[in-house]
């Protein structure tokens, strides 16, 4: 059985003392439980202390974002071996505001990936597909060329680590979520795709993640899907109950 991976991307919100707050909040309620993974993703700036204060208990700090060197020229940025050092697990990776803000590519994801596992880093790699992209048929094509692409030169094991999150781009921060259904249709693809470039064994233990929309109304709803492994949450996990909430459909 796959576990329930609950990740609160708060994006560019906070300061410090409610980044603070909120981990002060939640982390004696966070479930001590198999079934679910809590992984709060914060500023740079908030990491250090954040992760000193989810030391030892079931909350999990990830970044939103990382460069693929180890150091270097490359001003305003932050490297897999600063994460590491500071006892950050996870990654975020090929976020669509950073696709299409930031000029991130297929390749710079896959740069990114490749860097996560060499420094011990769990990455959290999204696709998804535009309205456009929707309405033109093309969200199962398109997915899974990101899939491959993001996940290229990883070993199955790698793969099996991974977790994808699938956001459709149409449902990020609009109140339209995918049907239950059309999500877990996108997610069973990806799961086929995994498949197909690695194992039925490794695609059995990838965690694919819904994102858009996602709140403590729907993602029981979500969770209950076959192919469906948890959320990657905006807007709801900005609150410290309703991120609770959310954790705790993913323990049941
Ligand atoms: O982009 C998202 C999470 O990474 C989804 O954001 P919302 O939950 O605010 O729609």
């Amino acid at each position: 059985m796959r576990k329930n991976v609950i990740a609160g991307n708060w994006k560019m919100n906070k300061v410090l003392s409610e980044a603070n707050e909120f981990v002060d909040a939640v982390i004696e309620k966070v479930p001590n439980s198999d079934n679910v993974e809590a992984i709060v993703c914060a500023p740079f700036v908030y990491l250090p202390s954040l992760v000193e204060k989810a030391k030892g208990t079931n909350l999990k700090v990830a970044a939103q974002n990382m460069h693929f060197e180890e150091n270097g020229a490359y001003t305003g940025e932050v490297s897999p071996v600063m994460l590491k050092d500071l006892g950050v697990t996870h990654v975020v990776l090929g976020h669509s505001e950073r696709r299409e803000y930031f000029a991130e590519t297929d390749e710079t994801v896959n740069q990114k990936t490749v860097a996560a596992f060499k420094h011990g880093l769990t990455p959290i790699v999204c696709v998804g597909e535009t309205l456009e992209q929707r309405e033109a048929n093309e969200t199962m094509s398109l997915v899974e060329d990101q899939v491959k692409k993001a996940v290229a030169g990883l070993s199955n094991e790698q793969v099996a680590e991974t977790i994808i999150a699938y956001e459709p781009i149409w449902a990020i921060g609009t109140g339209k979520t995918a049907s239950s259904e059309d999500a877990n249709e996108v997610c069973k693809h990806i799961r086929n795709v995994v498949k197909e470039v690695t194992s039925a064994d490794t695609a059995d233990k990838v965690i694919i993640q819904y994102g858009g929309s996602v709140k403590p109304a729907n993602v029981e709803e979500l969770l209950a899907q076959s192919d469906i492994d948890g959320a990657l949450v905006g807007g709801a996990s900005l609150e410290a109950d309703s991120f609770l909430q959310l954790v705790e459909a993913g323990a049941k």
